[in-house]
């Protein structure tokens, strides 16, 4: 399997993050100058041609660059301020212009701004997750740390250390945290369980965590599992990612996301509550990945009060490695906002995976456990840790000065991109496509670019009527809904949910009850569970929405004698042929 992130070249000392070399910075304006010239050339060439006809013309942005694999692309990306302001997307509100900002093909755009923020000379910062002063031993074969953004003019600074964590560690907390997190579902506003989440606080702490309208409590109690999974998994990844900070100087809360379908996601947001102040002040954040493969992406925010992406700046990050047989326990630890102001410059993002692919490896193992590390700033009110004023924490005065340079990890490296469905995998990840290249004649997603460029045979695309269902849609749920409530109402007696297994979507379903339908994954840890309760004398803890199930489980049928079992609202597919 290659890097996911094909070598970067040779960089000029030092090492990354870094300024390249004097003459390679005047070789690269020179190259943009020249094809600056080209294009105006060819939006002047094509005027001439379409004069005295009403076609209307379309100018390209840039020229598009065919890319065939004996050529691949090279990330990173350093940019000086006067390149690519013609490309600059601006802030849209207006839906026209919105839907044109999608079609715009342009080279990756996260360019440095005039200062806006300290420098780190002037405001020093410890930065976590500075993996270049990892030790070299650490992490699995074939993974490596490496800084994905670095752009002192907004202070926002990220690193990624895919494997960082060894595996088996990765499979235990993986498997400690799913069984004893204290997960609750969060839902859409159409009703959707987007993903589900927990809150877990240090030190006596009793502040809640807000995610736009859901509030997830700070349990009065957590249960010694789930603070002993905790405090393990913080040591390793302190030990191993952030050696130099002191253990007083420590995050002291964290929260918890589970995905278990591939098709769960967080939408464009930035971390910026007021809990961490994170608009304000330097706001670090190690965030943990565990399970399966997702992506990560982070890019800078449109002005104004507005979540929105602008496309182009899209830095993307894989979290958690595949591998060939099983993805269940791999780790990656992202330092994203990880220092400095990301919050206030930046918004991120994790798409969904359902990919219209067959036989993709990481299917097997969907569930992700996501960790993020942060440090609460203002305590609420009630809250024991509660103190006037605002703490000044340990890496906020600490840190060697640096130069200031600017680096960012572009996939894509300076060739234009578009924001499309992948010609590879029909990966829909956010208003209908997600940046692609054209190679050899196709437009394909990084994931489909770095496939291609490993010399695999092409992906066997699946039918379009034989796809996965995606999310299910509002009519779906409110069937379901519906029939849940006269299930409720008459108290019928409920068939086995076990019936039938449908291996494209791996849901179980009921075909005469079609809002019952558990994972496989549930179905497996509900079994575990029972097993555990049925050796040791008492239940372990599980999740609050998988309560009932287990409840029906354990009982020996689903639904017969309790209540109905709600474990989500996940799509019902029609069995292939
Ligand atoms: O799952 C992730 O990697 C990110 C989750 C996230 O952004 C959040 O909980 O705020
Ligand atoms: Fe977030």
């Amino acid at each position: 399997m290659t890097s996911l992130y094909p070598p970067l070249p040779a960089p000029a000392a030092p090492v990354l993050p870094g300024p390249q070399a004097a003459g390679t910075q005047r070789a690269q304006s020179q190259a943009e100058d020249q094809n600056r010239q080209r294009l105006l050339l060819s939006c002047h060439l094509q005027d001439l041609l379409s004069a005295g006809t009403s076609e209307p013309v379309r100018r390209p942005l840039v020229t598009e660059k065919t890319h065939d694999a004996r050529e691949p692309i090279t990330p990173g990306l350093v940019l000086d301020a006067r390149q690519s302001t013609r490309f600059a997307e601006r802030s849209v509100r207006d839906p026209a212009e919105r839907k044109a900002s999608l079609r715009r093909v342009a080279p990756h755009l996260w360019e440095a701004t005039q200062r806006t923020e300290p420098p780190l000379k002037e405001q020093p910062l410890l930065l976590l997750g500075d993996f270049h002063s990892a030790p070299k031993d650490v992490g699995a074969p074939g993974t490596s740390c490496r800084v994905v953004l670095w752009d002192e003019s907004r202070r926002c600074f990220a690193s990624h250390w895919p494997g960082a964590l060894p595996p088996d560690f990765c499979s235990h907390s993986f498997d400690a945290l799913m069984t004893h997190g204290p997960w609750e579902p969060l839902h859409s506003k159409k009703g959707q369980v987007t993903r589900e989440t927990c809150w877990y606080v240090r030190k006596g702490c009793r502040c809640d965590y807000t995610y736009g309208i859901a509030r997830v409590r700070a349990k009065r109690k957590q249960t010694q599992a789930f603070r002993a999974a905790m405090e393990i998994l913080l040591e390793e990844v302190m030990r191993r990612v952030c050696p130099s900070l002191p253990k007083e100087a420590w995050p002291n809360c964290a929260n918890l996301n589970l995905y278990t379908e591939a098709w769960q996601s967080v939408g464009w947001h930035a971390d910026d509550e007021s809990l961490f102040m994170g608009k304000d002040r330097d706001c670090p954040i190690l965030s943990v990945s565990l399970g399966a493969r997702r992506e990560f992406w982070l890019a800078l925010r449109h002005q104004g009060n507005c979540m929105d992406p602008q496309l182009k700046s899209i830095v993307e990050a894989q979290r958690a490695m595949p591998s060939a047989q099983f993805c269940s326990f791999q780790s990656s630890v992202l330092a994203p906002s990880s220092k400095g102001l990301c919050q206030k410059h930046c918004v991120h993002f994790v798409p969904c995976d359902v990919r219209n692919i067959e036989s993709t490896s990481h299917d097997s193992v969907r569930a992700r456990i996501n960790v993020t590390w942060r440090w609460i700033r203002e305590h609420k009110q009630r809250c024991p840790q509660h103190v006037e004023g605002t703490e000044q924490f340990f890496f906020e005065s600490s840190g060697p000065p640096r130069d200031e340079q600017f680096f960012v990890h572009a996939w894509a490296g300076q060739c234009a991109m578009a924001w499309k469905l992948c010609d590879g995998c029909d990966h829909d990840a956010w208003r209908g496509g997600r940046n692609c290249v054209k190679h050899q004649n196709q437009w394909l997603c990084r994931l489909c670019y770095e496939h291609a460029l490993s010399g695999a045979p092409p992906h066997q695309k699946v039918p379009r009527d034989r796809r996965r269902p995606r999310r299910p849609g509002l009519a779906v749920i409110e069937a379901r809904a519906a029939a849940e409530e006269e299930f409720n109402n008459t108290g019928a007696s409920r068939p086995d949910a076990l019936q039938q297994l449908n291996p494209l979507s791996a849901a179980f379903f009921v075909p005469s009850y079609p809002q019952v339908v558990v994972t496989p994954m549930q179905i497996q840890q509900m079994q575990v569970l029972a097993e555990l309760s049925r050796l040791a004398d008492g239940r372990p803890g599980v999740s609050s929405s998988m309560a009932p199930a287990y409840q029906a489980l354990a009982a020996g049928s689903f639904g017969a004698t309790s209540s109905p079992t709600k474990v989500s609202y996940y799509p019902v597919p029609a069995p292939l042929q």
